[in-house]
């Protein structure tokens, strides 16, 4: 893994909401094809540092490079377009559309996005739901739902934010299965997540943040010597 290109690389990320100076010098990068996850208790930052790479928030400085576009120099509208697929906490379903307009409204960004029947394929509780509505469907759908629209319109890389929160154990189950599928197929992952065990099944390698700054960086295989330090951190 350690061959490959870094996909996503980030330095020196400060960011500011207002006066407020919540990231303090975040260094993070994904290589292609990796599944890596931020750890940290609330409010350490993790959030803020998807949301600042990905351009929602704009006071911030620092460099953020994804498949050869500088990020920091990019209007949001951009950023959108370079193969970045951010799935935020709150899901973003339009919830006066049904499953399947919400899948077809955004535009393919590349040909490598996913047809609708692969979609359903991959997720088929969101072909039994195709035409219920956004408001009907439950967290796990949405959640389904958020990633799914982002394989359509072709994303080289997911940004997923808590993913599992508020999830039951058996659609936490289904949510991993698809993140492994989609790992087999050569998907880049990064993932913010709280659920411990869940996370240490599907990364590849791990950070660790504390106080707005990234302070360990580890593979998955060195987490059985990592767990006394993750304990005490994270209280896993
Ligand atoms: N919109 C906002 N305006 C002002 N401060 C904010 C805003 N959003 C987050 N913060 C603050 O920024 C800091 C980092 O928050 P962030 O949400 O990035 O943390 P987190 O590690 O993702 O935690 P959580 O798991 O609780 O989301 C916290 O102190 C939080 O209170």
């Amino acid at each position: 893994m350690s061959d490959r290109e870094i996909l996503l690389s980030v330095r020196d990320l400060n960011a500011w909401y207002d006066e407020s100076h919540v990231l303090h010098g975040v260094n993070l990068n994904v290589r292609r094809g990796e599944t890596v996850t931020i750890l940290g208790r609330n409010g350490v930052g993790k959030t803020t540092t998807l949301r600042s790479i990905v351009g929602i928030l704009r006071k911030r400085t620092g460099e953020i490079e994804f498949n050869g576009h500088d990020l920091m120099r990019l209007p949001l509208h951009k950023t959108a377009k370079t193969g970045l697929g951010f799935v935020p906490e709150e899901r973003g379903i339009f919830a006066s559309l049904s499953v399947e307009e919400n899948l077809m409204l955004p535009p393919k960004i590349s040909d490598s996005g996913m047809s609708i029947e692969e979609i359903y394929d991959l997720f088929p509780n969101l072909y039994e739901r195709k035409t219920s509505s956004g408001t009907k469907l439950s967290g796990g759908e949405q959640q389904m739902l958020a990633m799914a629209r982002m394989l359509r319109i072709g994303v080289d890389m997911l940004l997923l934010d808590e993913p599992t929160e508020g999830l039951a154990p058996v659609i936490v189950q289904r949510i991993g299965e698809v993140l492994q599928t989609l790992k087999q197929r050569g998907m880049t992952i990064l993932l913010i997540e709280q659920n411990f065990r869940f996370a240490s099944k599907i990364a590849d390698r791990f950070y660790l943040m504390e106080h707005g700054l990234v302070s360990a960086g580890f593979d998955a295989d060195e987490l059985p010597a990592r767990m006394d330090m993750l304990h005490e951190v994270l209280g896993v």
